[in-house]
Parts: structure tokens; sequence; C-alpha cells
């Protein structure tokens, strides 16, 4: 039985200014959800967003309330091993709150997997990797700071993979920040640029042009999320890979995109379509319909990066990877043991669960009061 689903806000300094087109980000908000049951088994999850409201329509803070006013008391007193039944009846009574709700899931699988002595990986489907290759972003705001960057992360054999952010400058600025970067890294490296929705599709056009001549090997998101058409337009007037991320909000967004043709590639994120089972569904959508995967991050910390370790780790292939990195652009990691980066890859974590021991002393010391 559920005794006690506890909402905690945990404010972590970012090892740099990381600036994406909607916000930049200098410390990010780790919202963690305890799990704890009276059969003595714990679990946690996490719903970590970024800069506030400015990404998505939840907040760390709107998170924490919708959770303790309106969810967790439609989960406390009931069977903790009833995972499905208990998320079917969160969904019939709250509309939305995806990120509140993936956050809930997690901490639910976790628990039960680890009743099961089992990892989570094999609730949903079963692993068929045990390490993911991992992209970093370069997103200091200046070319030379990202050149650095890269080179320094090429020489600690963790990253070969780049995404750039863009879409706060003049899209020709953009461009030429892009291209220099590519240049100066060779082609040893893969490049793709994300733009959070930035450009007009006047805009994304012209500049896309010039990143396929200039070997980029995705854009992600270049126009509004609710611009499906737009989008379709773009995949079918282009050979550079082109990515959806906040246009997929749900399994119907996929299969709606997908129907479309509208892209080639999409994010998968475990918290916009409201969890892991959502999000394995959207997967699902996207393999069938020769769509490409990429494992995406909300800069989750290391309890939101596991779980999303686990689910990646059962789908077939992920031709473009994954940029679960979020720990490693915070100043603080909240596990005893961090999760392990090595040779340009994740290792997807082995022992029951989700395979992680939170450092609860060092969550209480950071969490808000
Ligand atoms: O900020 C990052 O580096 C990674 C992903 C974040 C959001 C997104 O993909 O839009
Ligand atoms: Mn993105």
């Amino acid at each position: 039985m559920i005794s006690r689903v506890e909402t905690l806000l945990v404010d972590v300094p970012a090892i740099r200014p990381h600036r994406l087109s909607v916000a930049t980000v200098n410390v990010q908000t780790l919202v963690l959800v305890h799990l704890v049951c009276d059969d003595g088994v714990e679990g946690w999850g996490e719903a970590t967003t970024i800069g506030g409201l400015s990404y998505g329509e939840e907040s760390p803070e709107s998170i924490k309330v919708n959770i303790d006013r309106w969810m967790a008391p439609l989960l406390v007193g009931h069977d903790a091993s009833q995972v499905a039944r208990l998320m079917a009846r969160l969904n019939r009574a709250v509309r939305g709150n995806h990120f509140a709700k993936c956050a809930l899931e997690t901490a639910l699988m976790d628990a039960q997997a680890r009743r099961l002595n089992i990892p989570l990986s094999e609730l949903l489907g079963g692993r068929l990797h045990d390490e993911l290759s991992v992209a970093w972003t370069l997103a200091s705001g200046d070319t030379e700071k990202d050149i650095t960057e890269a080179q320094s992360m090429l020489a600690l054999r963790r990253h070969r993979i780049f995404k750039l952010k863009i879409g706060s400058r003049r899209p020709e600025e953009d461009v030429a920040h892009v291209l220099a970067v590519q240049r100066e890294l060779g082609d040893s490296v893969s490049i793709r640029v994300d733009v959070n929705q930035a450009w007009s599709e006047y805009e994304a056009e012209r500049s896309i042009a010039l990143l396929e001549a200039g070997g980029i090997e995705a854009v992600e998101q270049p126009i509004d999320a609710a611009n499906r058409a737009g989008l379709a337009r773009l995949a079918q007037r282009f050979t550079i890979a082109i990515m959806a991320d906040e246009a997929l909000k749900s399994p119907l967004d996929a299969l709606d995109l997908a129907r479309g043709a509208a892209a080639d590639v999409f994010s998968v994120k475990i918290s916009p379509p409201g969890g892991l089972t959502a999000a394995r569904r959207m997967a699902d959508i996207a393999v069938l319909s020769g769509i490409a995967l990429y494992g995406g991050t909300m800069l989750e910390g290391s309890v939101g990066t596991a779980a999303s370790a686990h689910l990646f780790s059962t789908f077939p292939k992920l031709s473009f990877g994954s940029e679960l990195f979020g720990p490693l652009l915070l100043t603080e990691d909240i596990l005893r043991e961090p999760l392990v980066y090595r040779d340009f890859m994740l290792q997807v974590p082995q022992g029951a669960g989700l395979g992680i021991a939170v450092d609860e002393e060092k969550v209480a010391a950071l969490c808000r009061r």
C-alpha cells in the first residue's frame, strides 16, 4: 500500500549558463517524487522542466502543488503493485499535467520493479542495449567557447555528437556560428542544431538550405510546434533530417506527425507525453512509420535520466543516439553513485528498478523548504 508521496524541489546550479532560444538556464530545479510504501519498498521519479514556464505549460512549483493537492491523494492508501490501474485512475481524474504524471508513473514503476527485483527496462518490454551514445549540447552563446568546450569533450572521450542551440540571434548569424563550429571540429563529429521553434517557415527554408549544404546532420523543431503542415513541407523539401520535439506532446501527436510525414526523426522524451508508457507508444509509432528515433532530455537530473535510459534501452534502434547528459550539466549529483558515462556512452543501470540509489541526505540538504 502507498503510504506517502513527497514532491521535492531541488535547485542545482549549472556548470555554465545554458542558453536556449526560449530561456537561459543558470540554475536547474529538479522536481523529484519520492514514493514510500508500507512494505518498505520506495520509488523515485522526476518531472524536471526547462526555464520555468518558458518551455512548457508546467513549472516546478505548479507540478508540486498539483501533485500534492490533486494527484497524491488519489494514490495514497492504494495497492502500489497495480501501476497501470493507478495511472488509469489518475488519467481519468486529471487532465494534462504530463510532467507530473511522468514522475508519478516512474516512481510507481521504480518501486514495482524493485519489488520484483528486475531492472525497470524489463517492465518496459525488455532492454536491447546496455549503453547509449550521448550527445552534448553547445549552448554557451559564444562560438569560440563552444569550440573549446567540444574539443575538451572529445579529449575526455565523453561526446562526439554535438547539438547546437540556436534561434535567439538573427538566422544568418546562427547559421554562420554553426558552420564555423562544423568547420573547426571537422567530419569526425556529428553536428545537429535545435532551434526550439524560433524560426518562421520562411526563415527555416533559407537557413536549413545553408545548414544542409554545410553538412549539418539534423535540424530540431525549427518552427512552431503547432505548425505540423509547415514541418511536413520542410521534411519533404530537404534531405537534412528534420526532427520533431516540442510538437510531440502525446502519442496522438506522434500519430498525426507520422500520418503527415511531418518529420524524419522523433525526439522521444518521457515527460512531455506523460510518462514512460506514453513515450514508449510514441516510439512504437515512429518505428512502425519508418521514422528514426532520438532519445531526448528535459535537462533532468540523474533520476529522470536513469528512467529515460531504461526506456530508450528497449528501442530497437536509436539512429540519432541520445542526449541524456543532464547530470553532467549540473554542479551537484544526488546519487550515492553517479551514472556512468564512458567512451562516449551512458551505461544503462543494471540493478533492480531504476538501478540507482538517491543520496537522501544530500537531497534533504539541497531541497527547498
Ligand atoms: O537543452 C539541451 O541541451 C537539451 C535539450 C533541451 C530541450 C530541447 O531539446 O528542446
Ligand atoms: Mn529540442
